[in-house]
């Protein structure tokens, strides 16, 4: 049994918590809204972010993070992309002892074009920071805390903080956990397949079917693929959990908030009236941003992505982007990953 502190207490933050506590740990969350720590507390439910799940009692809420990670070793990051800086300062200044963090955010800093293990050892003193871990893979946090199953993969280039962190969540019942030391693929598969689900969503908006959602699928991963190995993954971790795994259950789930929200946009929604509605995090729509930038400074194709950009940034209309996709200059499947692979390998 492990003292381990949640920072945040949305709906992936409080699903964590409760598979930490289900293994007999004990779980301390911590948020900064008194009455969502209160609800935890005395109704045992978080009432706005996973309604009708009953938390266990080992599962304690804080709203201060001093107390919360008092004589704790493993932090579990798990607030929006755009929070983590701030998070990590204030852990930064009350942090006595080096802490193992693992986050579960996906997506990419805009600007910076750092992933967040990246901003984590930026904002972290190197005394404060033992390991950086990344769980990531298929999971909505209303299936995880139904005890339904699922399956992830704990990253790290520290292999034996991914597979304590392994141990730490894998339970029997309803949560397998994998390891794979590619933190990059990783990460750049988590964080971009939620574009590919906001363009799904769009599409099925629009009222495309299978087919055009199956062609984003396999065209968005190819971009991924493309854009991942550039960076320096393994090409391989795409056909893993990290990769096809969660983009298979965002742009197919009616929990994906991505899915949901490119749903709204094909539907003729305007941008900032579907972000309003959704009350959670949509975290594909700064990812577009920074992928965006990312395949302007690397040179490397990604359609998809630009098409969503302009549809989300430039104005024009979903409809407009999916003829713009549809009528490129024809093109070969395979050639573009292809001869990227062929340049690493010389
Ligand atoms: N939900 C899921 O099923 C999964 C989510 N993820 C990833 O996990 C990350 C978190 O998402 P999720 O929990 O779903 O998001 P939610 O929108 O459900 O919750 C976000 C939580 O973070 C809190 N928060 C935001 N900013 C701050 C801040 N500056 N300081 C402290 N707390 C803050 C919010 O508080 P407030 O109420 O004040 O806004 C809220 O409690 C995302 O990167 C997402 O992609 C990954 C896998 C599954
Ligand atoms: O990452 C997720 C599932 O693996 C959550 O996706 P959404 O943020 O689109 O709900």
């Amino acid at each position: 049994m492990e003292k381990i502190a949640v920072l945040g207490a949305g709906s992936w933050g409080t699903a964590l918590g409760f598979v930490l506590a289900d293994n007999g740990h004990d779980v301390r969350i911590w948020g900064h809204r008194q009455e969502i720590i209160d609800g935890i507390n005395e109704m045992h439910e978080n009432k706005k972010y996973l309604p009708g799940v009953e938390l266990p009692m080992t599962m304690r809420g804080y709203t201060s993070l001093e107390e919360a990670i008092l004589g704790v070793e493993t932090v579990i990051l798990a607030v929006p992309t755009k929070a983590i800086r701030e998070v990590l300062q204030s852990l930064e200044e009350v942090a006595t002892n080096p802490l193992t963090i693992v986050h579960v955010s996906k997506g990419i800093e805009p600007d910076t074009l750092l992933r967040i293990s990246e901003m984590i050892e930026q904002e972290m003193e190197p005394a404060k920071l033992q390991d950086v871990v990344i769980l990531s893979g298929p999971s909505h946090a209303e299936e995880v805390s139904r005890r339904q199953p699922t399956t992830v993969t704990s990253s790290s280039k520290n292999m034996k903080a991914a597979e304590k962190v392994q141990d730490l969540f894998n339970n029997h019942q309803y949560f397998r956990v994998y390891t794979n030391p590619d933190v990059i693929g990783v990460e750049i598969g988590g964080a971009l397949k939620n574009i590919i689900a906001l363009a799904a969503g769009i599409t099925d908006g629009l009222g495309y079917g299978d087919n055009a959602k199956a062609a984003l699928m396999t065209r968005g991963l190819a971009e991924i693929a493309r854009l991942g190995s550039v960076l320096g993954a393994n090409p391989l971790t795409f056909s893993g959990l990290t990769g096809i795994g969660d983009l298979i259950v965002t742009c197919t789930s009616v929990h994906s908030r991505n899915w949901r929200a490119g749903n709204m946009l094909g539907k003729g929604h305007k941008l900032e009236e579907v972000l309003d509605n959704m009350g959670m995090v949509v975290e594909g729509v700064r990812t577009t941003k920074a992928a965006y930038q990312l395949a302007e400074k690397y040179d490397v194709k990604m359609p998809i992505t630009q098409a969503l950009y302009d549809v989300l940034f430039n104005d024009v209309s979903a409809k407009a982007a999916v003829d713009s996709l549809m009528s490129r200059t024809k093109t070969h499947e395979m050639e573009d990953l292809a001869n990227i692979l062929g340049e690493r390998k010389n």
